[in-house]
């Protein structure tokens, strides 16, 4: 666990936030034993093992132990891998957690959470986990987008290191209708974003469920980018090499960066706070997010 932070603490910051490619994650039913095959192989950055909404109640029990199972066998290579558990109030929850803390998953998804006593439970649930198991937690309830920036601040305390959107779930409690646009989600979108960077949380998109149509998919994930999302969720192996693309910076973007961080280093701009680059006003905080691109790519670069 980490050390506790004080609130005034940026921790999103270039310098001190790690980098690691977070563009793909991919769900899959752990009760799907070729899927779990699959996944090994497959280009996602993060694979995630559902228990939850997934898998049907007569096959909790077998699906966690597939999951368990195939995180022991590994062969994961580079891919974070995470378990999204069942609900802690369902009859599955409890079970599902001490599993998980006994074993070598990167990761505990938890559903449903809506305020900070959730992840309170959470949290001490996996009291005698590795403190390298990290929580992860869906943002899919209408009582969460409420309580996003206190949510946000228990990653200073606890072991809550990422969010992932959950769309569906906010639009069955909405009553809201899922249209191409999101446009009833998009206050909360950047909300989530903002809550997430305040206290240095990864976060990732929404699912798109239209796996079939990979335009729609990808203006989804370009919307999610736009945002500020560091990656999307995924329900199909089709949308991850569209994903992956959407959330590399690209060689104009790349190119950019360079440029900045070449420019800021010249004699002549030593002290400024701003300066032209590319016929362009160009400030300090550009550099950090130049910063922060190369460091991405450089991320992505290494997984090759
Ligand atoms: C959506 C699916 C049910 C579609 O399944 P199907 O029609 O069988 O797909 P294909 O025939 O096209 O499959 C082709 C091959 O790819 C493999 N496959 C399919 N999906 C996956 C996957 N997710 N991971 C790994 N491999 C996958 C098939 O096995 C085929 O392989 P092969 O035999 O070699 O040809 C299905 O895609 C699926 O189950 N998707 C995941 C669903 C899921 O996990 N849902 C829960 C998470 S989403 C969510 O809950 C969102 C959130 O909580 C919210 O509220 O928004
Ligand atoms: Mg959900």
């Amino acid at each position: 666990m980490p050390a506790p932070l004080p609130i005034s603490t940026p921790i999103s910051t270039p310098a001190s936030t790690p980098i690691r490619p977070r563009r793909s994650a991919l769900y899959l039913p752990a009760s799907n034993p070729r899927a779990i095959e699959k996944a090994r192989t497959l280009p996602c950055d993060i694979v995630v093992l559902d228990l939850e909404d997934a898998v049907a109640p007569e096959a909790k029990d077998e699906a966690r132990a597939a999951a368990i199972g195939a995180i022991a066998q590994g062969g994961f290579g580079p891919r974070e891998v995470a378990v999204r558990t069942n609900g802690i109030d369902t009859e599955w929850g409890a079970a599902d957690l001490a599993a998980l803390a006994d074993s070598k998953a990167d990761a505990v998804l938890v559903p449903k959470i809506g305020c900070t006593q959730d992840i309170g439970r959470y949290e001490e649930a996996l009291e005698r986990a590795p403190a390298s198991l990290q929580l992860w937690a869906m943002i899919e309830t209408c009582e969460a987008v409420f309580n996003l920036p206190a949510l946000a601040a228990m990653a200073r305390t606890t072991r809550l290191s990422l969010w992932i959107m959950g769309t569906n779930d906010l639009a069955k409690e909405m009553r809201a209708q899922l249209t191409p646009a999101r446009t009833p989600f998009l206050p909360f979108l950047a909300q989530a974003v903002a809550a997430a960077r305040l206290h240095g949380l990864t976060i990732l998109d929404g699912v798109c469920n239209e796996f079939r149509d990979l335009d729609a998919f990808t203006a989804e994930a370009r919307q999610g980018l736009e945002f500020g999302f560091d990656g999307k969720s995924l329900i199909h192996p089709a949308q991850i090499e569209a994903c992956n693309a959407v959330f590399s910076p690209d060689a104009q973007t790349i190119a950019w960066a360079r440029s900045v961080i070449a420019a800021f280093a010249l004699p002549e701009n030593q002290g400024k706070g701003a300066i032209r680059v590319e016929g362009k006003m160009t400030e300090l905080l550009h550099r950090d997010q130049a910063e922060q691109i190369l460091a991405v790519a450089q991320s992505i670069a290494e997984l090759a």
